[in-house]
């Protein structure tokens, strides 16, 4: 979209029911509508990267049939997304599922193509494998970045079974190929057993901080936003969020959840908290259908990937505005 254009919307909830025609995310129109996009919404369904349970390659699609009932306004930011910028639904990424590798290519591609049209990404998983392509093509155009990662897993261990590109692996290659600020690195939500104390040692070695769960119960959301932004200044952003950050009852449906997390009040106002960081993508992954009751889970993704358009779209049109 062309500075000068006005946004088109999603359809209008109260002329045409809400449950009514194919599911695209928020209701918003399909990049092929528009032609060019602010923030392109992306499904990458792709789960052959996970360790316990598959189904996350099902998860873009849940994402976008719960986010129908998300409204144009979002008060806790005191913005409307889709009218600040152009927000569409740019399809699914076709990643190969019965080879990782060249699955990985084809997500790096793709983004680069998206991301070369000006666009910033708003995807949505998948598994967790996903990010380090998605962390490459950001890369290419930013540079290294800052990369805030909520998760109850590290997600930097070395390999499974040998394979180098896993859900368990992504920012341990990322570091390795030097894609990310090493300065600026932070997983929020950590918790549960791990291999052993060197998982911790390696971690911390790789240029991580950590905010455990527990660490948001005890401090709150407010306190632990305003740590983060700190260590984040104006450097570009990556947003990483594995939904089983929260605790399984606020993601049932998810491959390996873990007892003890944050609620989604605590994971969307510490987001609310970062509006004014400069977040050039994200990706919302490990949603997993099958697991899910009621949409649990489902709806917790479309409300976080919510928050994370209106802070893209806040920044787009601020930018336009000077
Ligand atoms: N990224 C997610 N969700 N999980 C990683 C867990 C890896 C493991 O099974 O040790
Ligand atoms: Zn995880
Ligand atoms: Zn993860």
């Amino acid at each position: 979209m062309s500075s000068n254009e006005t946004p088109r919307g999603p359809v209008d909830s109260s002329r045409v029911p809400r449950y009514a025609g194919p599911a695209t995310f928020a209701r918003l129109p399909r990049l092929d509508e528009v032609g060019t996009t602010d923030v392109a919404v992306v499904g990458v369904p792709f789960d052959s990267g996970v360790s316990y349970r598959p189904g996350a390659r099902f998860g873009g699609n849940a994402i976008r049939e719960a986010s129908r009932l998300l409204r144009p306004y979002n008060p806790a930011q005191d913005a409307s997304p889709f009218a600040l910028a152009q927000v569409a639904d740019a399809g699914d990424i076709a990643a190969n599922p019965f080879n990782i590798n060249e699955a990985v290519e084809t997500v790096e591609a793709a983004a680069d193509e998206l991301l070369g049209t000006g666009a910033r990404l708003m995807t949505l998983g998948g598994d967790h494998t996903i990010a380090l392509p998605l962390l490459r093509s950001v890369a290419k155009k930013h540079g290294p970045v800052a990369l805030l990662h909520f998760d109850a897993h590290l997600d930097t261990w070395d390999t499974y079974f040998g394979a180098e590109y896993t859900h368990g692996t992504p920012f341990r290659r990322a570091v390795e190929e030097g894609i990310l600020d090493t300065e600026a690195l932070s997983h929020v939500g950590i918790r549960g057993p791990l291999y052993g104390k060197q998982d911790l040692t390696d971690d911390e070695k790789m240029g991580f901080g950590i905010v455990t769960s527990a660490d948001v119960y005890r401090r709150g959301a407010d306190e632990v936003a305003d740590q983060l932004r700190q260590r984040i200044g104006n450097r570009p952003l990556y947003i990483s969020i594995d939904i089983d950050c929260l605790d399984p009852a606020h993601a049932p449906g998810t491959g390996t959840p873990e007892a003890g997390g944050m609620t989604s009040r605590e994971l969307l106002e510490i987001l609310r908290g970062l509006s004014s960081c400069n977040l050039v993508s994200a990706d919302v992954v490990e949603v997993a259908p099958a697991y899910d009751h009621a949409e649990i889970t489902a709806v917790a993704a479309s409300h976080t990937a919510y928050e994370l358009t209106t802070i893209m779209s806040r920044q787009i049109a601020e930018a336009r505005s000077k």
